[in-house]
């Protein structure tokens, strides 16, 4: 990432004791019966919900960039290749999903179909993320995607060859977990020999 790409204005430390963010101590019976205590940290997320748009007949999928916090603090430059992907501020997870398809690829579909639920970090974060897979039409486009710019969104669509994403995760550029697990259940069922779509 270039120099003038980020220009951080602070850092705070929040309390421990606010809502998203606690500290809990409890005891936990041991299968051997002898009480363990633990002190735990965890942070809490509204759940979340992705999905794979795939297209059969053009073997390509569409996924997004966009700069994570968190990977860049940990080290990296911090764009991530992922899965289209949002919060489901209270919706039901297939319907708030079609959504965050139109607000972040432009792209419009008719169904969506739940393929797991996955904790990505359930050491430390209350977040249940819902696994969707959907076919897209390559011209049938609603909107210019990009995500939400009054949500301080800016999201690079990117529409590729399945087989390019999927050595991109053999390489490890593609390090997102939602997004690593959904590609190896495209290539399982989806685009393997004799697979149903
Ligand atoms: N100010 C502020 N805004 C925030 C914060 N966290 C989130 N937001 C706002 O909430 C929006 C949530 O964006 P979404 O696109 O709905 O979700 P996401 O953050 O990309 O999360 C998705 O991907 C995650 C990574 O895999 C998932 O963990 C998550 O469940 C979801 O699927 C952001 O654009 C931003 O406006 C925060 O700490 N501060
Ligand atoms: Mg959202």
């Amino acid at each position: 990432m270039d120099e003038e790409s980020i220009r951080f204005q602070g850092t705070e430390t929040l309390s421990r004791d606010s809502d998203r963010l606690k500290k809990t101590s409890f005891d936990l019976k041991a299968r051997n019966g002898e009480w363990i205590h633990q002190d735990r940290e965890t942070y809490r997320r509204d759940d979340g919900a992705t999905v794979l748009l795939y297209n059969l007949a053009h073997r390509t999928v569409v996924l997004t960039r966009q700069f994570r916090l968190p990977v860049h603090m940990h080290g990296e430059p911090g764009y991530l290749v992922e899965t289209v992907a949002g919060v489901l501020e209270g919706a039901d997870p297939a319907v708030r999903i079609k959504e965050e398809i139109k607000e972040k690829t432009g792209f419009e579909v008719d169904e969506v179909r739940a393929v797991g639920r996955a904790y990505m970090s359930p050491a430390a974060v209350v977040e249940l993320v819902h696994l969707f897979v959907a076919e897209y039409e390559p011209g049938r486009k609603a909107g210019p995607g990009g995500g939400l710019h009054e949500e301080g969104e800016d999201i690079e669509v990117l529409e590729m060859p399945f087989d390019e994403a999927y050595a991109m995760v053999e390489r490890g550029e593609i390090v997102d977990g939602k997004t690593i697990i959904l590609l190896q259940h495209a290539r399982l069922s989806i685009f393997a020999e004799g697979a149903q779509g």
